[in-house]
C-alpha cells in the first residue's frame, strides 16, 4: 500500500491544509498522520474549510429525494460514496481502506459464528448497526437496483468508521445522529486514549495538538472515552492500553437477579450497564445491583438513595463480586476455547477475539486480587 503522490494536492485544493504532519502508511494501522517536524501543544495541526465538508446537506437531492426519511443519515451518506462516480471521489478513494481491510476487523463483516463471540458490549453495539443497516439496505437496494448490498455495507461501514460529529451551531437542530460529517484527510487520524481534539471554527474545522509532539511521532486524534468493546464493534481495533477500557458484567448478574429484582431496578433505570474498569471495583451501578442481592430492601433503598454509604454491605458486595467475577472467568475460558476451535472467518478476526478476550480475563483477575 502507497500514498498516491496526487492526495496531497488534491487535499490542499480544497483548501485543507496540514501544519507540520503528513500521512503515511503504518504498519497494522492502516494509513496515519505523523509529524514532519516538532510540534508544539495546541499547535493546528491540520484544518478543514467547511466547503470541503460532507453532511447531509451536500448530498445531491437525486439520492435524499429518494432516501428520506426512510434511510438514516449515515445510510444517505453511504448510498453517495457507493453512488459517487465523479474524479473528485476515486481521488479520495485512493486512501481509503478497501473491503479486505475493513473486513479484517470490523465485526460487520465478520461470519455470524464469530460475532456470536463477541463480549456483550460488542455484541450490543453490533445489534444495533446490523438493525439500522438492515432497514437502510433495504430502502436503498430498492431505489438503486445496480448497488449490490456488499458493495452497500462497505460504504456504510466506511461512513461509520471515519465520519465526525458535525458541531456547528447550525446542527444543533438537528438530532445527534443527524449531524455526521466526512472530511477528506482528517479522516486519516488514527485513534488513542488521549489525542488531538476537533475543534470548529467560522471558517472550518481544526485538530489542535493535545500535546507537544517529536518530528516522525504518530499524531492521534482521540475519538471519544470509549472502551475497547466500542472500539471493536465500532472501528474494528482495540487498543493494548486504554485508560477508558471497561468490561460489562450483566451476562454474569442479570442471571441472578429474579424477575421482581430485575422490574425493580429497570423502574429507576438501573437494569444492565454494570460495568468494571480499572479504577473502581465495579462501578455504581454494579454496586446498586450487587446490594439488591445481598441486601434488605430497606438496606438496599438507603443505599440507593444516598443515605447510607454502603461501607456495613461492603464485605458482602464484595465476596458477591468475587463470585460473579469467577463466572466471568468461566465465561472466558469457555470463550477463548470456541475461538481456537472456530473454523471460519479470517485469522486476523480471531487473533483480534482472542486478544480482547485476553483482555478482559486480565481486568478481572486484577480485580479479584485487589477483593482478597
Ligand atoms: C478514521 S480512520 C483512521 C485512518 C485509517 N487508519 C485509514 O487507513 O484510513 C479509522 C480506522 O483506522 C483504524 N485505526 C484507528 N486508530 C487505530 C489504532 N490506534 N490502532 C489500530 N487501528 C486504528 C481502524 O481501522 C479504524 O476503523
Amino acid at each position: 500500500m502507497s500514498i498516491d503522490e496526487a492526495f496531497l494536492p488534491w487535499a490542499e485544493a480544497k483548501g485543507v491544509k496540514l501544519n507540520g504532519v503528513e500521512p503515511q502508511v503504518l504498519p497494522g494501522r492502516g494509513i496515519g498522520i505523523v509529524a514532519t517536524q516538532n510540534i508544539r501543544a495546541n499547535d493546528v495541526v491540520l484544518s478543514v474549510p467547511l466547503k470541503s465538508v460532507r453532511t447531509i446537506d451536500t448530498v445531491p437531492k437525486a439520492i435524499t429525494q429518494v432516501l428520506l426519511p426512510g434511510v438514516s443519515v449515515q445510510g444517505i451518506l453511504a448510498a453517495q460514496i457507493a453512488l459517487d462516480e465523479t474524479d473528485d471521489f476515486t481521488m479520495w478513494r485512493t486512501v481509503l481502506p478497501t473491503r479486505e481491510d475493513l473486513e479484517a476487523g470490523v465485526p460487520m463483516m465478520w461470519p455470524k459464528e464469530l460475532q456470536d463471540l463477541l463480549p456483550r458490549r460488542a455484541k450490543d453495539l453490533l445489534e444495533k448497526h446490523t438493525t439500522t443497516f438492515r432497514r437502510d439496505a433495504d430502502f436503498v437496494l430498492k431505489a438503486f437496483p445496480d448497488l449490490t448490498r456488499d458493495d452497500y455495507l462497505y460504504s456504510w461501514v466506511l461512513v461509520n468508521t471515519r465520519t465526525f460529529y458535525n458541531s456547528m451551531p447550525k446542527m444543533k437542530t438537528y438530532a445527534q445522529a443527524d449531524r455526521l460529517m466526512c472530511m477528506p484527510a482528517a479522516d486519516l487520524f488514527n485513534h488513542a486514549d488521549q489525542g488531538c481534539q476537533l475543534s470548529y471554527s467560522a471558517l472550518g474545522y481544526n485538530i489542535v495538538a493535545n500535546r507537544a509532539y517529536f518530528a516522525g511521532e504518530e499524531v492521534y486524534l482521540s475519538y471519544g472515552s470509549h472502551s475497547n468493546d466500542f472500539l471493536l464493534a465500532e472501528y474494528g481495533f482495540i487498543l493494548d492500553t486504554n485508560r477508558w477500557d471497561e468490561v460489562y458484567l450483566d451476562d454474569v448478574i442479570l442471571p441472578r437477579l429474579n424477575r421482581t429484582q430485575r422490574d425493580d431496578l429497570k423502574s429507576v433505570d438501573f437494569l444492565g450497564r454494570y460495568a468494571l474498569d480499572d479504577q473502581t471495583l465495579g462501578c455504581h451501578r454494579t454496586q446498586v445491583a450487587l446490594r439488591m442481592l445481598c441486601c434488605t430492601p430497606r438496606q438496599w433503598q438507603r443505599f440507593f438513595d444516598g443515605e447510607d454509604d454502603g461501607s456495613t454491605s461492603q464485605v458482602d458486595v464484595d465476596d458477591l463480586l468475587r463470585m460473579v467475577l469467577n463466572d466471568l472467568l468461566d465465561i472466558v475460558g469457555e470463550t477463548l476455547l470456541k475461538v481456537d476451535e472456530a473454523d471460519v472467518g479470517l485469522d486476523g478476526q480471531r487473533e483480534l477475539l482472542r486478544r480482547r478476550w485476553q483482555q478482559t480475563e486480565t481486568m478481572v483477575r486484577r480485580t479479584i486480587e485487589q477483593l482478597e
